[in-house]
């Protein structure tokens, strides 16, 4: 074992939401990631409508194995084949509590967790922090297991934006690009979620950043998507819909949408985006673009790594205003 290059630790795990992996397991899945939320039925059934357009498959299962794959890729050539990488979810199998099982039964210590949501808040960075607790309490003997920091400024999360914004502007037809605008797209949250300003904050500086560094002056809102709970509860706003009949009704022709506040091309992306919002667009005639997300890009690869290396006490990189996170914040629990 690499000990230097590996900060100490003898494991790698990585921690996702889960997704249905076929018919069956949708509505399951639903009372997984709603069970105590107080989400509509309404909202349930519509959001399980979605995942039957896509035979009732999530893509973010596939991600993350390709993630993983990738990421032992990455290890494997930088001499550190002998850190294993676990994998376990929040909602669906391979739950958490089963890896922990595994490594446990494995002999793991020590493990680092790298989650795929990149911002501070409950939904994002909390509630993985209390998924990690109850995981090791169910399991006699189980390894340390630290989370590792919140990485939405870091550069392997930045940069493959930057890159990936500026892809979708030139994809753009060209009498179109110069009046088209940015918008940046996260996951609503309730205004009354613990850390949800913070999340904000974040989520406001890492687009000014990428809106800086892609087109430099060019107009950019941040916006939200995805909303659910009752309508009697605030969520962060505007969503996605209202600002673009906006920008229509303001004689914009042209966006580029940016989903900032997500890892891979998940549900939230290829139906909330793909469909909803293109589909919103179309109707409008406003001609839409949307960027990639990180996914595999080998720059957020390789990010994994060194979030891992830089526990060993090396610099903490992170780009915009706001400075690197701290390893351990407690604010949005
Ligand atoms: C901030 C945030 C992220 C971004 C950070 C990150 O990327 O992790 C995110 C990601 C995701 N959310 C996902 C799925 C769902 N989220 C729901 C419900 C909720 N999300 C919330 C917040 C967030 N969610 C909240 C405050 C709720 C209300 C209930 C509650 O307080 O918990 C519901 C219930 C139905 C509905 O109401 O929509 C579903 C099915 C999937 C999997 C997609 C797939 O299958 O590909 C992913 C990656
Ligand atoms: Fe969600």
């Amino acid at each position: 074992m690499s000990q230097a290059t590996t900060a100490g630790y003898d494991a790698l795990l990585l921690i996702s939401f889960g997704g249905p992996e076929g018919p069956d397991d949708v509505i399951p899945f639903l009372e997984n990631v709603t069970r105590g939320r107080g989400i509509p039925r309404e909202r349930l059934a519509k959001v399980g409508e979605h995942y039957h357009l896509f035979g009732g498959v999530s893509p973010i299962n596939g991600q993350c194995r390709e993630l993983k794959a990738a990421v032992e890729a990455d290890l494997a050539a930088h001499g550190l084949a002998d850190l294993p990488v676990y994998w376990g979810n929040r909602n669906w199998d391979p739950y958490l509590t089963d890896t922990v099982r595994r490594m446990t039964d494995d002999g793991v210590r020590r493990a680092a967790a790298f989650v795929t949501s990149a911002y501070d808040g409950y939904s994002c960075c909390g509630q993985y922090a209390q998924d990690i607790e109850r995981a090791r309490a169910e399991v006699p003997g189980a390894p340390e297991i630290d989370k590792l920091r919140v990485y939405y400024n870091h550069p392997g999360f930045v940069e493959p934006f930057v890159e990936a914004a500026r892809a979708a502007l030139a994809d753009l037809p060209d009498d179109l690009r110069d009046g088209a605008h940015l918008v940046f797209s996260a996951h609503s949250v309730p205004l009354s979620q613990p850390g949800r300003e913070l999340y904000q904050a974040q989520l406001e500086d890492v687009s000014a950043y990428v809106a800086e560094h892609a087109a430099p002056g060019r107009p950019w809102r941040l916006v939200y998507q995805s909303r659910s709970g009752p309508p009697t509860q605030p969520w962060l706003e505007p969503d996605i819909g209202d600002h673009l009949e906006d920008l229509h009704a303001a004689g914009v022709r042209a966006v580029v949408n940016v989903p900032i506040g997500f890892v891979s091309d998940h549900m939230e992306v290829k139906y909330d985006l793909d469909v909803e919002a293109a589909g919103t667009a179309d109707e409008l005639g406003l001609t839409f673009r949307r960027a990639a997300t990180p996914g595999t890009h080998p720059r957020f690869v390789s990010m994994v790594r060194e979030l891992v290396q830089e526990r060993a006490g090396t610099d903490r990189p992170a780009l915009g205003s706001l400075g690197p996170r701290p390893d351990t914040c407690g604010e949005c629990r």
